[in-house]
């Protein structure tokens, strides 16, 4: 029995381009302004010293980082550092209505019928979980964050680690086995796999012939019970 569905964003609720072409064009439009001007207070101050520990290098200033967070997101590289900065960018996007958060049209009511069916929702994205939070949030139908039962993101582990889906069963509090994990990408499934999650590949658009999960193209092909293994 399928207790918690544990949702990728990109991909599988939203679609790729809407990350692609509007959320990532408007964080790197301003991303320098904002690093500069915030780089003393919080939580800015914080994030960079953590990008610091992460490229290794304690002594890197300002300008270095931030022209390591342009080569970052060149390469879409899933830096926690560089998603808590475009995190908190993005929110002035959602507030003054640039754009709301992308949801594929067969999402809503999915998510409703499994909530009302006694499943517990999560997100676990690469995306910050503030990031998570504000697409949500300000999604395409509303606020629909009261739907989910927690969210997570990089600082429990890589998306294609084995042991951040160990994590993620531990704080839900279910067996892996009793959780169905849906991503489009397979590196993400195959490691939920290894973890003992069940798991369905989303695909949205080009298929995906190197995968050996179970493929829907989209959430109303699911059906919680009945979980091809
Ligand atoms: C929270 S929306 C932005 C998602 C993001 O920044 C990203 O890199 C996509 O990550 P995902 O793990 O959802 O494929
Ligand atoms: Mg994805």
């Amino acid at each position: 029995m399928i207790r918690a569905i544990v949702t990728d964003i990109e991909g599988t609720t939203s679609d790729i381009r809407f990350v692609h072409n509007v959320l990532f064009p408007y964080a790197r439009e301003r991303l320098a302004a904002f690093v500069s001007a915030q780089q003393y207070a919080e939580p800015v101050n914080t994030i960079l010293d953590n990008l610091r520990e992460e490229i290794a290098q304690p002594q890197a200033s300002t300008h270095d980082l931030i022209a390591t967070l342009f080569a970052f997101m060149d390469e879409d590289r899933k830096s926690t550092a560089l998603k808590a900065l475009q995190g908190i960018i993005w929110q002035d996007g959602y507030v003054n209505g640039d754009f709301t958060g992308h949801l594929y049209p067969d999402v809503l009511p999915a998510l409703e019928k499994w909530k009302s069916q006694g499943i517990d929702l999560y997100v676990y994205s690469s995306g910050s979980v503030a990031a998570q939070k504000l697409l949500f949030g300000y999604s395409d139908e509303g606020d629909i964050t009261h739907l989910f039962s927690g969210y997570f993101d990089t600082h429990i582990g890589a998306k294609r680690d084995v042991q951040s889906y160990q994590t993620i069963a531990a704080q839900i509090g279910a067996a892996p086995s009793q959780i169905l994990f849906l991503s489009d990408i397979h590196q993400e499934l195959d490691a939920a796999e290894q973890a003992g999650f069940r798991t369905l590949q989303l695909i949205r658009g080009d298929e995906d012939g190197a995968s050996h999960h179970h493929q829907v193209h989209q959430f109303d092909d699911i059906n919680p019970e009945q979980i091809p293994s």
